[in-house]
């Protein structure tokens, strides 16, 4: 299973998040990612922990002022991106664009979307993965993979009529490893969360609680 916290702009130490994602990363069989905001993205891929962008723009070099160039989170440690969460929502051309310029600078790409059907459209982008986020449920600590299954069986459903190679994620009120378990029994291969990771008062036993069942 694939574990990304998005630390959104929660006001935790992104560098001690890091370092617990990395550290518990070491000691599991899951794959641990932590996505800072973008002026964080060098201090904490220089912990060591797998490091994602919380966005990139579908621009190239160039012309475009107060805007995200991929291959400049490349430049500063990030792997992959994260596009069009529900908190930073993009224009179908513009997600397109995205997981384009994402491409071409090499990084990994997991496109958000809200419900099954926005999941088959994100699918047919062809980015390397789409995460259903029921928007209702994200910050609430109610778990997606527990309260809506059936969302995520039909997101699964949904991307793998579209492109059996895009993997889905699920997130929204992720916090324990029962539901990370739940995730992965509907088809999920990983989780987006962050309120239980970014909020907790230790980051390292929260995603250590996450991984125990894996
Ligand atoms: O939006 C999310 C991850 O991208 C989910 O947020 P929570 O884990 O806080 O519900």
């Amino acid at each position: 299973m694939f574990v990304l916290v998005n630390l959104k702009t929660y006001p935790c130490d992104p560098v001690a998040v890091a370092e617990a994602v990395r550290d518990v990363d070491e000691s599991t069989d899951a794959r641990l990612a932590v996505a800072p905001q973008a002026t964080h993205l060098e201090r904490v891929a220089e912990t060591g922990a797998e490091t994602w962008a919380q966005h990139v723009d579908s621009i190239d070099h160039g012309s475009n002022t107060g805007q995200t160039l991929a291959e400049s989170v490349a430049d500063a440690g990030a792997v992959g991106t994260l596009l069009n969460h529900s908190e930073r929502r993009l224009k179908l051309a513009d997600i397109d664009g995205a997981v384009q310029a994402a491409e071409r600078a090499g990084l990994e790409t997991v496109v958000c979307a809200n419900n099954p059907a926005q999941i088959g459209a994100a699918a047919a982008l062809g980015p390397d993965a789409v995460a259903v986020e029921p928007p209702e449920l994200i910050g609430t600590g109610t778990p997606v993979s527990q309260a809506d299954p059936d969302v995520v069986e039909d997101a699964v459903d949904a991307a793998q009529h579209v492109d059996r190679d895009v993997s889905v994620l699920c997130g929204a009120g992720i916090s324990t490893g029962d539901d990370v378990v739940a995730a992965g029994d509907l088809g999920s291969e990983g989780v987006l969360l962050a309120s239980g990771v970014a909020k907790a008062d230790d980051p390292t036993a929260a995603l250590e609680d996450l991984v125990e069942p894996l």
